[in-house]
């Protein structure tokens, strides 16, 4: 069972020996950690490794591609969310996602935010207001467009696009946030804008984001996790990992020798 050393939180996110095939193709082989609650955990290795198929498994993404196998638990806050029980539905709006490309609707910038409260029942104006509000201030992103409000989401920027799909992610109530490559669209100002604003975040949520950039995972994460070939090499806090690695592989990967 992989930990990263130092951390006493509580575990949010028990994975154990997790295989993932797509088809005849086995993509994680016997992957097994526990992800701490409120803070930020990283997957970094070279393409291809396993970490978006590792991340998809946490909200059941990987459900929506055909042909795909696990063996193995996945547990949050204790609860198997491959068990038969699980709505799935329930499960993605405590596990929210942000993707690569930012995706809002072709809606306003208000009814973005809304929508998931509304798909949950939530109709009362003031109550949709007050959410709306409380989520955009969350992501950062209320000072700019308090306004313009009605405006269509796809008039922001990109950055402000990323951090309007936050707020949409944030506006259902999450615990955890997966952020699969979230900035890796984005100039670097924005890159920068989303790194802070995760730091702010995890005090309230547990993050675990897939980044190609080690630089971001050293200055963001607290936890480090480095794939190869679908298996986890390593597993420690961010620190430790990037100053003193346990494995070679790491070690090679980190200074730049392949990847
Ligand atoms: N839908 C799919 N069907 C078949 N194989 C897939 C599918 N998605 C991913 N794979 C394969 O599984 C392996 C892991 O892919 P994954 O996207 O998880 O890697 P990754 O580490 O996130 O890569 P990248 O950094 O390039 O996004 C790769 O060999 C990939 O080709």
């Amino acid at each position: 069972m992989q930990t990263a050393t130092q951390s006493a939180a509580q575990t949010l996110i028990d994975i154990k020996q997790l295989n993932l095939y797509y088809g005849t193709f086995h993509a994680l082989k016997n992957v097994s950690m526990e992800i701490p609650e409120k803070a930020i955990t990283a997957f970094i290795g070279p393409s291809g490794c396993g970490k978006s198929t590792l991340l998809r498994t946490l909200n059941r993404m990987n459900d929506m591609i055909p042909n795909t196998r696990i063996e193995g638990l996945i547990a949050v806050g204790g609860a198997d969310i491959y068990s038969k029980e699980v709505d799935v539905e329930t499960l993605r709006k405590k596990v929210g996602m942000v993707f690569q490309q930012p995706n809002p609707f072709p809606k306003s910038i208000y009814d973005n935010v809304a929508y998931g409260p509304r798909l949950h029942g939530i109709h009362s104006k003031q109550k949709l207001d007050e959410i709306v509000e409380t989520s955009l201030r969350s992501s950062v992103l209320w000072e700019e467009v308090k306004d313009y409000l009605k405006r269509s989401a796809l008039s922001l920027s990109g950055g402000q696009q990323q951090r309007l799909c936050i707020a949409r992610a944030l506006a259902v109530n999450p615990d955890i946030l997966l952020m699969d490559e979230a900035t890796s669209a984005l100039d670097p100002i924005s890159t920068l804008k989303i790194e802070e604003l995760a730091q702010e975040l995890k005090d309230k949520y547990t993050i675990v984001m897939v980044t190609h950039n080690m630089h971001q995972a050293a200055r963001v994460s607290n936890q480090t996790v480095f794939f190869l070939n679908g298996e986890v090499v390593e597993y420690s806090d961010t620190e430790k990992l990037f100053s003193n690695p346990r494995d070679q592989r790491t070690e090679d990967y980190i200074s730049g020798r392949f990847g």
